[in-house]
């Protein structure tokens, strides 16, 4: 074999994906495959592009005396645009699929399905940081949940990465859309697969080094937030706390609005879940800001926008439906109606409980029958010990008020038994002038979660029943709301007690209600250890970065409907009483759980599931939209 000692230089041009697909894709294979015959690097009959995903392992930077970061850089390269074109592929390959089967999912073995939630957990859950920093999902888990969604979800996602490959061909048509769907349709999990799409279809069309942002997703609540690892709309697009109604707009101005600018360079998709929270009044301020943000006076700024929600769920606490134009803005441009519709129909999360989606069905429309009242009738006289006991399963009420006196209740009850300690998060400064200072207790954010999720105070004493805020351990199942007990807290330096009132343990050791919860990490009594935690996060009045070292747990004897909506529970014992308050909550709360069986009702007033349930106006809308859609 001879070598080469003289460098030689290769030659190619630069395409884009835009300009020249085969080009580009040729000129990737030539620049980072080694070759001896170019004529032999691709087969006779393929095209460059699936050429470029043949031979994908052998890709690598061809460089050589060149530093580490330029080394690394050019491994980045190629693999942004490997994922690129595994994206544009399974686009592709869905489309191709036979679309004639019923259902779209009998095939699929439960054991054959990985959460599209599983591999995002795998990154520190920090709320409302970065998540674009934390990676993309590997090609196998990517691909394995595409290829299990059903027909339905596939057709969806299909329609989408149609938008996005026209959107990077420099289409001007943008894509408004609003997926709809019964409570457990898969619309989370669908939005997870396209945002990751997005990042995967465009990460190659700007310079990694800019770290570009090219999609953001926003909900209302922390919870629904968290659930697909967004940050709140009033974070994302600094909205105003509503008060009556108000519809007072500020606009941005000065270095805020041109950091916001810089921000949303890039950013061309908005996905935004849980829209039946969001108010016309808040969608037609982030229209605004977004035209602010990207200086345009164009419908949202001129970005794609993707609305995933039920409006037979939960309304907006303030303010209009979404689909509600306020009168007084009956002047303006109607923006719910510039969004087109698509409808998901096949439930996944009670997928194996067809007596029960039905009852899902009809109560989400106001329709129970008497046998169906009679099923919940039958939950109502289930006797609450044993698998259902206080403590042992979360309790769902309709209100806050009911949440913290049965918290309270069940702490005052634990206190019997067991010391309650008080635990304080360690509160610091990031700041240069502050650094490592606690900062004062009105710079401190008073929600919860726009301090990372984590408390600033709990009483804990064992035996509590606590929920996860964090991600420990994707594949071990120590996910973000995962529920278990306290059995044990650790203090420092091995001593047995809390040295002063407010010390944070080393950890907790908690039994997780899941028994596969945490296997990997399990002592010999099923506990898994759950350290402290730190989350950096704003204070208030402008006064910088604040670090905070907190358990990242919240007691979670009870939780309220509002707070789960977005949420699958295996049990719960759920009161659908006189309390029950809004339209859309028996429902939500009943269909947050997988099986009629892992139900138990603590209270029943008929009348809430008989008598209008739902609200007549967002059933009205649906069916406007559901006659728009087979016009079309
Ligand atoms: N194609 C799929 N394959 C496997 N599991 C799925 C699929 N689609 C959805 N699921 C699972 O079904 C459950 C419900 O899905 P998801 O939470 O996305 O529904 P949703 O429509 O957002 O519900 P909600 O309106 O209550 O928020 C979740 O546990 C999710 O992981």
């Amino acid at each position: 074999m001879r070598v080469r000692n003289k460098p030689a230089v290769l030659r190619t041009r630069y395409y884009t994906l835009n300009s020249d697909k085969d080009g580009y894709y040729y000129s990737l294979i030539v620049c980072h495959i080694p070759f001896r015959d170019e004529n032999q690097l691709m087969l006779e009959d393929e095209t460059p592009e699936s050429c470029f995903l043949r031979r994908k392992d052998e890709l690598r930077p061809l460089l050589t005396n060149v530093s580490s970061e330029d080394f690394a850089h050019a491994e980045q390269v190629i693999q942004q645009a490997l994922a690129q074109a595994t994206a544009l592929n399974v686009a592709r390959e869905t489309r191709c699929e036979n679309v004639t089967r019923e259902t779209g999912f009998e095939n699929i073995r439960d054991d054959q399905i990985i959460n599209a939630d599983e591999h995002i957990y795998q990154y520190q859950d920090d709320y409302c940081e970065d998540v674009e920093e934390r990676g993309a999902m590997t090609d196998d888990i990517f691909l394995n949940n595409i290829r299990g969604l059903n027909i339905q979800q596939k057709n969806l996602f299909q329609r989408i990465s149609t938008a996005i490959e026209k959107d990077l061909h420099g289409d001007d048509e943008k894509l408004l859309l609003f997926i709809t769907g019964g409570a457990g349709s898969g619309k989370s999990f669908v939005l997870k697969l396209l945002v990751e799409q997005i990042k995967r279809c465009y990460a190659p069309t700007v310079d990694l080094l800019l770290k570009p942002k090219f999609v953001e997703v926003g909900s209302l609540t922390g919870v629904a937030a968290r659930q697909v690892l967004g940050k709140t709309l009033h974070s994302l697009f600094s909205l105003p706390i509503e008060k009556g109604n108000s519809t007072a707009y500020r606009r941005l101005t000065g270095e805020k609005l041109e950091q916001e600018r810089r921000k949303w360079r890039n950013i061309s998709w908005l996905v935004i879940d849980e829209v039946s929270m969001v108010s016309y009044e808040n969608l037609r301020m982030i229209h605004l800001r977004l035209q602010e943000f990207k200086n345009n006076d164009k419908l949202f700024g001129g970005i794609n926008i993707v609305l995933f929600g039920d409006i037979m769920q939960l309304p907006p606490v303030k303010g209009h439906w979404c689909f509600v134009q306020p009168p007084w803005n009956a002047a303006e441009v109607n923006l719910w109606h510039a969004f087109s519709f698509c409808e998901l129909t096949i439930n996944m999360r009670q997928r194996n409980d067809t007596e029960f989606v039905d009852l899902l069905n009809n109560l989400r429309v106001g329709e129970l029958t008497t046998s169906q009242l009679e099923l919940l009738c039958q939950r109502r006289r289930v006797a609450l010990d044993e698998e259902f006991k206080d403590g042992v399963v979360v309790r769902i009420f309709p209100t806050v008020k009911q949440v913290d006196e049965y918290n309270n209740e069940m702490t005052a009850m634990n206190s019997k038994q067991n010391r309650v300690y008080t635990i304080r998060s360690i509160d610091e400064s990031r700041e240069v002038a502050t650094y490592g200072k606690r900062p004062p207790d009105n710079v401190i954010p008073k929600d919860v979660n726009n301090c990372g999720g984590l408390l600033s105070e709990v009483k804990l004493p064992v035996e509590s029943r606590v929920m996860l805020r964090r991600n420990i351990s994707v594949s071990d199942g120590l996910v973000n709301g995962a529920m278990g007990i306290v059995k044990t807290i650790k203090w420092p330096s091995l001593r047995r007690d809390q040295l002063e009132e407010g010390e944070l343990p080393d950890c907790i050791l908690v039994k997780f209600d899941d028994e596969s919860i945490g296997n990997r990490l399990k002592d010999s009594d099923g506990c898994v250890a759950i350290p402290p935690v730190v989350a950096t996060f704003q204070g208030t009045k402008g006064y910088g970065d604040i670090e905070r070292r907190m358990l990242p747990i919240i007691l979670c004897w009870a939780v309220t409907v509002h707070k789960l909506q977005g949420t699958t529970l295996d049990k719960a014992v759920i009161d659908l009483g006189k309390k029950v308050f809004a339209k859309g909550q028996a429902y939500v709360a009943l269909s947050r759980v997988k099986t009629l069986e892992g139900i138990a009702l603590s209270d029943l007033e008929p009348n809430k599931v008989l008598h209008k349930p739902h609200d007549g106006r967002a059933l009205a809308e649906m069916q406007r939209l559901r006659g728009l859609h087979t016009r079309d």
